[in-house]
């Protein structure tokens, strides 16, 4: 295959989707030269129509597109995770050279990153994994990235990325994150992150309507206020608006006319996996994954809810929204804690030597998970680098010990009223587990010694016991 280096693209894309077309648009808005090749006719139209004023141009043909690029040629693949990126490098790889940047940009999993890496490397092909997040607006604007792996191959793109990233107080929503697939880890983990918010909001709603009666407006002011305070949020920020938007073929808002069963890709599901692996307690990304999964038990559901009861209003005090506004601040500050917590075991676990101040900075502007608490975040993992758990910063541990008396109230509220609150229940629970000096588990560790000689460790000398618990010795 010819390439001369007189053709005149510095990158491509593989994959001109939501993601993939818009991050090459902003790439070209940034002066970069770039093009992207995508099996869809129908994107490679809206592309071009898109990038009319950069005249950009894009292939259908794979051979062109990689013939088209500068060497060492640098390809950024924006496609969907799983088997298609396999598919996607095994077109590429006997169309290019020792020296050449394949960057994994999608929702992959990471360990087949991790395999990928290793396989390319052994062909002589730089590859990293780099999460993105933001979404279309993000990809477009600037995007929070979150590149690891292969640092000379991240040299080669570093100023690229900084131009286009988001930009937070001045700093590039973009750092390198570490080797191997820790990019890919890190955006698992933002994304188990966004999941839990995301639970903790509509649980929100879910007090507001059916434990208060609050219509739309007023819940929509609610958002509202929160977002001007210490919530501030980019998934705040959208959920108020949600309760502004009218569907053009009821006339009602939009929201009340969408099915109550969510989704998922996976990413937050992954979070929950890797956690129970490496053994360190998610509990409230955990639970926004189930409920996601009890949303899809409707018929269930309606069954049950016939067989015992809806749930009932909250008798609530005149300052009840504002213990609601002490709530979310507390579950949300326990979602980041064990995210955080999540990625400081996984820096031990996989050698990611990770910089969670870095992390904490890229995301406060350009992702889903923005929001002014990371400037707390940031701030106590910079004073402290190797800080195990946000709550043990002492700035953070003021903050949440004046949360507590709301969160208690709103959590046993709708408790008492059979109100659902799965994320705010397990984030108060997780926090009073994790400030027990002594738990029960000296209990567990009896009863699994009775049953099945696992054994177990005293309190008043080193080493391993067993004792035989059915001999009667009191
Ligand atoms: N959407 C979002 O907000 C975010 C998405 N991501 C991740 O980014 C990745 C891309 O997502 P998104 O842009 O939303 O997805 P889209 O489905 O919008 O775009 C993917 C594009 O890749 C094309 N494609 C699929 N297979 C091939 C192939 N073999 N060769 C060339 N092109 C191919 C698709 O074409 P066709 O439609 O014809 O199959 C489509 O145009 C995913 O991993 C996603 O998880 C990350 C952050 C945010
Ligand atoms: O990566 C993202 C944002 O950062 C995606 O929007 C996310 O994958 C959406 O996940 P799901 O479809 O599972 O809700």
């Amino acid at each position: 295959m010819s390439n001369d280096n007189k053709a005149k693209f510095a990158f491509g894309m593989v994959g001109l989707g939501t993601m993939g077309r818009n991050l090459l648009l902003n790439m070209a808005d940034n002066g970069f030269a770039v093009t992207g090749y995508d099996k869809s006719e129908k994107m490679l139209q809206i592309f071009e129509e898109e990038g009319k004023p950069h005249n950009l141009k894009g292939f259908s043909d794979i051979e062109e597109f990689v013939d088209s690029l500068q060497s060492p040629r640098t390809i950024i693949l924006l496609v969907p995770a799983g088997a298609i990126v396999d598919s996607v490098i095994s077109e590429l790889l006997p169309l290019l050279a020792k020296g050449d940047i394949i960057i994994d940009s999608g929702n992959s999993y990471f360990t087949d990153t991790s395999r990928r890496s290793i396989e390319l490397a052994e062909k002589g092909i730089h590859f990293f994994g780099m999460g993105i997040s933001g979404g279309e607006e993000g990809a477009r604007f600037g995007p929070s990235m979150m590149p690891g792996g292969d640092k000379q191959a991240y040299a080669v793109v570093k100023d690229m990325l900084e131009a286009v990233s988001a930009k937070a107080n001045g700093d590039p929503c973009v750092t390198y994150i570490g080797p191997g697939a820790s990019g890919h880890f890190v955006k698992m983990t933002h994304n188990g992150i966004e999941y839990a918010i995301m639970q903790l909001l509509a649980e929100a709603y879910e007090i507001l309507k059916n434990g208060l009666d609050y219509d739309n407006d007023q819940i929509q002011q609610v958002f509202e206020n929160w977002n001007n305070g210490r919530l501030k949020s980019f998934l705040m920020e959208i959920t108020k608006d949600v309760f502004l938007f009218k569907d053009v073929k009821t006339g009602n808002l939009l929201v009340d006319e969408i099915k109550d069963e969510a989704k998922s890709k996976g990413t937050g599901k992954w979070t929950s996996q890797v956690a129970m692996d490496i053994e360190t307690p998610i509990p409230s990304i955990d639970a926004a994954v189930s409920t996601r999964n009890l949303s899809k038990l409707k018929k269930l559901r309606v069954e049950l809810e016939k067989a015992y009861g809806a749930s009932e209003k909250i008798k609530a005090s005149a300052d009840f929204i504002d213990d609601l506004e002490e709530a979310f601040y507390f579950a949300m500050a326990n979602a980041y804690a064990q995210g955080m917590h999540l990625l400081w075991k996984a820096s031990i676990e996989y050698k990611y030597e990770l910089n969670l101040a870095e992390i904490a900075k890229i995301w406060r502007g350009g992702c889903i998970i923005r929001a002014e608490f990371l400037e707390d975040i940031y701030q106590a993992y910079k004073k402290q680098p190797d800080l195990e758990h946000l709550f043990a910063d002492a700035g953070v541990q003021e903050k949440i010990k004046k949360s507590l008396k709301g969160t208690r109230n709103v959590v046993s509220s709708a408790i008492n009223a059979g109100i659902a609150t799965p994320c705010f229940t397990s984030a108060l629970t997780y926090f009073d587990t994790l400030k027990t000096g002594r738990m029960p588990s000296n209990l567990t560790q009896a009863q699994r010694d009775f049953f099945g000689a696992h054994t177990f460790e005293r309190i008043d000398s080193e080493g391993i016991f067993h004792a035989d618990w059915n001999q009667k010795n009191s």
